[in-house]
């Protein structure tokens, strides 16, 4: 067995995140332990966020992320603003430089505690989402779910965020749409070689979006950050919106992204430390601190 890692339940607006805390050790969270931790209600979460030493000059920390599923994601917007808090709460320090395997990407924690980070840029080749098949414009490609002369969703831009997003554009409340049934059919469609976050967008006026999203890895959640940050940038890129957006979540909590005119897309919104522990990286097996809230 392995020493065990100390972690923090967090959620960023209501997405699930564990923060483990793996700096001075060289083994990484596994597969089966990110399984183990899902199947108990307690601990049941959307992403695990690992924060390890960092391996590259003028970084902070590396951060590891793996879905509920086991499998690795190569962004999480929610995820890197509880990685700010909690680092924020330990050492004082408002901003950090992190690295993931998407690259490097710069946070910080504002005075009224909201958290921005810097995204990176987004990518629209076929070849960077991926996609399956080449597509010279993807803010509209051709992929569609339901009846074949009625679809129910159809036609998505297709956007990497570091990771794979596709958005359908609907006019009717997001709430309407059977997204448990058709996230794991497009999550899983063979148009996405490495699979999908899927979101349903409903703009509500140039600078306001209702989303909701079945992430790969993980299925429904509460709130994605970065396909709110795919959703603000295709949106911008097929004139349905401006490029600064206010969205609101399934899990009521708000996001907003801008777009900014250097190509970056910085995310902001609010984290939130619900109670901490210690786990077994190689197995899940956890144990809550003693002095932790419930
Ligand atoms: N919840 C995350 C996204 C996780 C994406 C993950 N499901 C993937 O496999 O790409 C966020 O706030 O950005």
């Amino acid at each position: 067995m392995a020493s065990t890692a100390p972690f923090a339940k967090m959620n960023g607006i209501g997405n699930e995140i564990i923060v483990a805390d793996m700096r001075s050790r060289a083994d990484r969270v596994t597969a089966a332990a990110a399984i183990a931790l899902n199947a108990d209600a307690a601990t049941r979460f959307d992403q695990i966020m690992a924060i390890h030493d960092a391996r590259t000059p003028g970084t902070a920390f590396f951060i590891d992320i793996l879905n509920s599923d086991g499998s690795k994601a190569q962004a999480c917007g929610n995820g890197m603003r509880c990685v700010v808090q909690a680092l924020a709460a330990e050492t004082g320090q408002k901003t950090f430089t992190f690295e993931t395997v998407a690259g490097i990407l710069n946070a910080r924690e504002h005075a009224d505690g909201s958290i921005s980070v810097d995204m990176g840029t987004p990518r629209f080749g076929w070849q960077d989402i991926p996609l399956a098949e080449e597509f010279h414009d993807t803010r509209m490609i051709e992929l569609q779910i339901g009846p074949i002369d009625a679809p129910v969703l159809h036609s998505p831009s297709a956007v990497s965020m570091g990771n794979p997003h596709a958005i359908f554009w609907v006019d009717r409340d997001v709430w309407s749409y059977e997204l448990d049934r058709f996230g794991p059919l497009l999550e899983n469609h063979p148009m996405f070689p490495e699979r999908a976050n899927i979101t349903i967008a409903q703009v509500t006026s140039p600078d306001t979006m209702v989303i909701r999203t079945w992430e790969r890895g993980a299925g429904l959640t509460k709130a994605c950050g970065s396909a709110a940050c795919a959703s603000v940038v295709a949106a911008a890129r097929t004139n349905r919106t401006g490029r600064s957006v206010s969205l609101v979540t399934p899990g009521g909590g708000s996001l907003h992204v801008e777009w900014r005119g250097d190509d970056h897309v910085i995310l902001t919104g609010a984290a939130e430390w619900e109670f901490s522990g210690s786990f077994d990286p190689s197995t899940g097996t956890w144990a809550r601190d003693t002095e932790s809230a419930a």
